[in-house]
């Protein structure tokens, strides 16, 4: 008998272009974290943000990354692992798509992703968003979970890096 069972498909989400698999919530780790398997492609990357709340672990599983952390830009591949400690950061995709697992702790935020993604039970990725995906409202969402975007950078970030 396998020691754990695969999470139902309910618990995967597609948030405004992002695929989000949550393999743990913050209910099943009694709070202490939660677990997310990650699908970003490029152009629907989320705007410079800061967490306040929880620390955020990212490690990338497939593809490339470009990650702006405190002053500095770090190109992340297959296997690398960062963790910005609730500095502001940004991240774009060097490849079309990444893969990554991010763990956040203490958990919770997965509220914040299910409040603006649908849930999703395909095998095969949908087609990119027709459009950028709305930041001021997922800047909002996010804002009361004490995530805090700068959503005027995005421009001025992507176009003169
Ligand atoms: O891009 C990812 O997460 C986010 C997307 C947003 O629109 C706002 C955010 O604050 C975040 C965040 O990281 O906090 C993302 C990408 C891949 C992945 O596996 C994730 O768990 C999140």
């Amino acid at each position: 008998m396998p020691a754990q069972t695969p999470p139902p498909l309910e618990r995967r989400y597609w948030c405004a272009g992002l695929y989000l698999n949550f393999l743990a919530e913050a209910p099943d780790t009694g709070g202490d974290f939660t677990l997310i398997e990650g699908v970003v492609r490029g152009g629907t990357e989320p705007p410079h943000h800061a967490h306040t709340y929880e620390d955020e672990a990212l490690l990338v599983l497939e593809g490339e990354l470009e990650v702006w952390y405190g002053g500095r830009h770090v190109r992340l591949g297959a296997g690398d692992c960062l963790m910005p400690r609730r500095q502001e950061h940004y991240f774009r995709c060097l490849t079309p798509q990444v893969r990554l697992l991010v763990k956040l702790s203490p958990g919770g935020l997965e509220r914040g992703f299910k409040a603006f993604g649908v849930p999703f039970s395909e095998s095969l990725l949908p087609p990119p968003p027709e459009r950028v995906p709305d930041f001021p409202e997922i800047a909002r969402i996010f804002g009361e979970l004490g995530v805090y975007f700068d959503v005027g950078t995005r421009t001025a970030i992507r176009s003169g890096e």
